[in-house]
């Protein structure tokens, strides 16, 4: 598991250490863990795997983040690798540029930096000597090196790359498209521009393929959009480790997935497995109901009640005889939990099912056509943290939309607008609709509602590594099925999830649930290597996720 951390929280931890004078140490921790990892990239970049001869261009801001690179060219210098440093602010850490120059390292400033950030601002004196390039210049070093450091902005900054830099940057990534080969890229703490909180990252940025960070990793490196662009992740433990408090974001990694899926004990029956009730799929859109309940088999449901028409009925039959389909309604069913909602648009039956099934007070995965009728149920007050919204950036804004025509909310973002800082919005969706969120997108985030009343904390939780193949029609009835089959379980054992962590009780075993269906869905994406997965084969590759884990 990856506890990531809010820029604040991690300065929070640091604030004693600098209280007591011991700044520039942890500053060196840190560059020296930067220069490792960007000695390990420059000798993969020369054939003989030696540094000496290697070039490496630092990309200098003017803060702490800027005072790392510095430092860490000159562990670089020190190793035999020419450095070049390029300031691209009015001042730079004065300390790290004095190690970078005494091991002979090069600096210079980008012109037109200044000006372009702030007409006023004239660079500082330390600095105002060094000789300029201009644009072209710089490009043509950061285009000819082995290596690029960007120390431009870190946890400090606030907003994207401004400026010339930010021209720079968008030159050198119209580069890269026309020449992949180009330099490796690291970049300290975060890519530069990308928001530490919310992963936010407006253009441009320099896409890494590495970013080291210090003390622990940020929200940016576990989220969507900011993950994308970070590439390998390595946390250098610079000694505030011990001081940290509750991380903001818990990224769940394959081996937290499989170790933490609920299985069965030798005592268990069918029911005490948790039965699955589930509503989905008209004759008009039967494969939701197919799929959905095929995924439910294949993650091991103790039993799954399905309630359709007699058409729908018996193409899931013909599909799963291990089905009980009726066409009872929800009331007159016992189950642990349900799963409602694909592909039930525009059916009476089945929307007055969804509607029950809201009102009721079990566990729900409510899905696709259910969300409409979660979000208008909100006028009439939380929804509680058992029932699991699971939309999409586009289904999300329209939930927003309902929560903004109740009063619940005044802004109701774009789809955009949650894909640009999903892990903000589905915490507040979960907030204000007083279910558990899960968003599903490039990385999928799960929030929990919490509550200021009765302080409970939210809990926040991503799943990364799902196939791009993912993205096909009926993935997402896949995913209803096993989040139903994990939700059933954890309805009959409250506890089932706790060695995750004391947030994995009480409400938040909910969102813990269904951040492992969707990490056992994402798992199940990559089975067989990287390639299209249609979801019947997806359901199928969930047992083999399942079987191939030790207990
Ligand atoms: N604390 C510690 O002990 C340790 C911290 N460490 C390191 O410190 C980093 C945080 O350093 P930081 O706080 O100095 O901020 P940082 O991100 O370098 O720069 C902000 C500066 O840039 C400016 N600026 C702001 N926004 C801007 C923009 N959009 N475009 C352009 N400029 C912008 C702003 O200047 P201003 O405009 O306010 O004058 C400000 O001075 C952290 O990421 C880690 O790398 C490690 O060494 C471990 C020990
Ligand atoms: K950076």
């Amino acid at each position: 598991m990856i506890d990531a951390y809010t820029g604040a929280s991690v300065r929070a931890a640091e604030q004693p250490l600098l209280d007591a004078g011991y700044g520039d140490i942890l500053m060196r921790r840190a560059a020296l863990g930067l220069s490792r990892v960007c000695e390990t990239h420059l000798r993969r970049a020369n054939r003989k795997g030696l540094l000496s001869g290697t070039t490496a261009i630092i990309l200098v801001g003017s803060g702490n983040n800027g005072g790392d690179g510095l430092w860490a060219g000159s562990f670089l210098r020190r190793a035999g690798v020419m450095v070049t440093a390029i300031l691209t602010g009015s001042k730079a850490h004065p300390q790290g540029l004095k190690a970078l120059r005494a091991l002979g390292g090069s600096v210079v400033r980008l012109e037109g930096q200044d000006e372009a950030s702030d007409p006023n601002a004239e660079p500082d004196a330390s600095i105002a000597g060094f000789h300029t390039v201009d644009r072209g210049q710089a490009l043509s070093k950061l285009t000819s090196a082995h290596l690029v450091v960007d120390a431009v902005l870190g946890t400090g900054a606030s907003g994207g790359l401004r400026g010339e830099v930010a021209a720079l940057v968008q030159d050198f990534n119209a580069f890269q498209r026309t020449s992949p080969t180009g330099p490796r890229i690291v970049a300290c703490d975060v890519v530069s521009g990308v928001d530490a909180d919310t992963g936010e990252a407006p253009e441009p940025v320099l896409k890494a393929h590495a970013t080291v960070t210090f003390g622990a990793a940020k929200v940016a490196h576990v989220v969507a959009p900011g993950e994308q662009v970070s590439g390998q992740l390595t946390v250098i433990p610079i000694g505030i480790e011990e001081r940290l408090e509750d991380p903001s974001v818990f990224r769940l990694e394959a081996r937290d997935i499989l170790k933490a899926w609920p299985r069965p004990t030798p005592t268990d029956t069918k029911y005490t497995r948790g039965v699955l009730g589930v509503v989905a799929g008209t004759p008009s859109y039967p494969g939701a109901a197919i799929m959905s309940t095929n995924a439910a088999v294949n993650s091991g449901a103790g039993m799954i009640r399905f309630l359709g028409d007699a058409t729908t009925r018996g193409m899931v039959l013909a599909q799963s005889p291990e089905v009980v389909c009726s066409d009872d309604q929800p009331w007159d069913v016992h189950v642990q939990a349900w799963l409602a909602g694909p592909g039930v648009a525009d059916d009476e039956s089945q929307s007055a099912r969804v509607q029950a099934v809201i009102e009721s007070p079990e566990p729900a995965v409510l899905d696709a056509g259910a969300l409409t009728p979660a979000a208008q149920a909100v006028a009439d007050g939380r929804l509680g943290a058992q029932k699991i919204l699971t939309p999409h950036a586009g289904e999300l804004e329209q939930v927003f939309e309902w929560l903004k025509g109740f009063g619940v909310t005044d802004d109701a973002p774009d789809r955009d607008r949650i894909e640009a800082a999903p892990v903000h919005w589905a915490r507040e969706a979960a907030r204000l609709t007083g279910a558990t969120v899960l968003l599903k997108g490039a990385t999928t985030i799960i929030a929990s509602p919490g509550s200021d009343e009765d302080g409970v904390e939210q809990v926040c939780l991503s799943i990364g590594q799902a196939s791009p193949w993912l993205a096909t029609a009926g993935s997402g009835d896949t995913l209803a099925g096993i989040l139903g089959t994990v939700v059933a379980h954890v309805a009959e054992h409250p506890d089932a999830l706790r060695n995750l962590g004391a947030w994995a009780r009480e409400d938040g075993r909910w969102a813990a649930a269904a951040a492992l269906g969707a990490g056992v869905h994402a798992l199940a994406s990559r089975v067989d290597g990287e390639g299209p997965v249609p979801p019947t084969v997806l359901a199928a590759n969930v047992r083999k996720v399942l079987r191939t884990t030790r207990q």
